[in-house]
């Protein structure tokens, strides 16, 4: 049966390991900067307008989302990081509710690690990408709003991208752009390798 990705429902709110579902189902983990387009990439990946909120309320830094597609696999959405406003009890807490997934990963399936195409990664981005490495697991970066770069920036950012987080040749970049489109057969076919399934 191929994977019916219309059918996305939210599961639960973790805030703690206790609230990880521990079934076999396989996971695909987002993680992402704040006000990178985590919810975006999610919605456009999904076809869907708002099964991951966009945009409201930056620096949720408390909460892992866990949404199931058409019962199959799991899309883990972690909270978003590096948001300024955000006080030193709250990154602390952002840090240990991630080290507690990471933890435990054979949970995890595929990471999709989300940057700005724009920039060069953040220290804090950084960082995620040692997580992602560190778990041994396959994992994807996702540069998206590549629609805010002139075409001739595309190639360099990209490189700087992979340069800048040290990835191993066989970790993918995806050009991606919530906003038009671009990247998602790439992101999706990446996923549903993963996870072996088709549409
Ligand atoms: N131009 C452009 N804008 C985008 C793209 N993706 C997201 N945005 C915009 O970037 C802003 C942040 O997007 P969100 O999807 O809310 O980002 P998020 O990472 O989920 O944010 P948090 O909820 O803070 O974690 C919104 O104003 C989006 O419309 C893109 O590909 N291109």
């Amino acid at each position: 049966m191929p994977l019916n990705l219309q059918k996305a429902e939210f599961i639960r709110s973790a805030a703690s390991a206790a609230d990880f579902p521990r079934d076999m189902l396989p996971q695909v983990v987002f993680s992402g900067r704040s006000n990178v387009g985590k919810s975006s990439v999610i919605n456009k990946l999904l076809l869907r307008k708002n099964i991951a909120r966009v945009g409201a309320a930056p620096g949720k830094t408390t909460h892992i989302n866990y949404f199931l597609i058409d019962g199959k696999v799991y899309l883990v959405d972690l909270p978003g990081y590096g948001y300024a406003k955000v006080s030193m009890a709250e990154k602390a807490r952002w840090g240990r509710l991630i080290e507690s997934w990471f933890a435990d990963t054979s949970l995890m399936t595929l990471g999709v690690m989300i940057v700005d195409a724009r920039h060069k990664p953040t220290a804090d981005d950084c960082t995620m990408g040692e997580w992602f490495k560190q778990s041994g697991k396959p994992f994807v970066v996702v540069a998206n709003k590549l629609d805010k770069l002139k075409k001739s920036e595309i190639e360099p950012n990209m490189a700087r991208i992979r340069e800048t987080l040290e990835l191993a040749e066989n970790v993918k970049v995806i050009p991606f752009s919530a906003e038009k489109g671009d990247g998602r057969q790439e992101l999706l076919s990446a996923i549903l390798g993963a996870v072996g399934e088709s549409l």
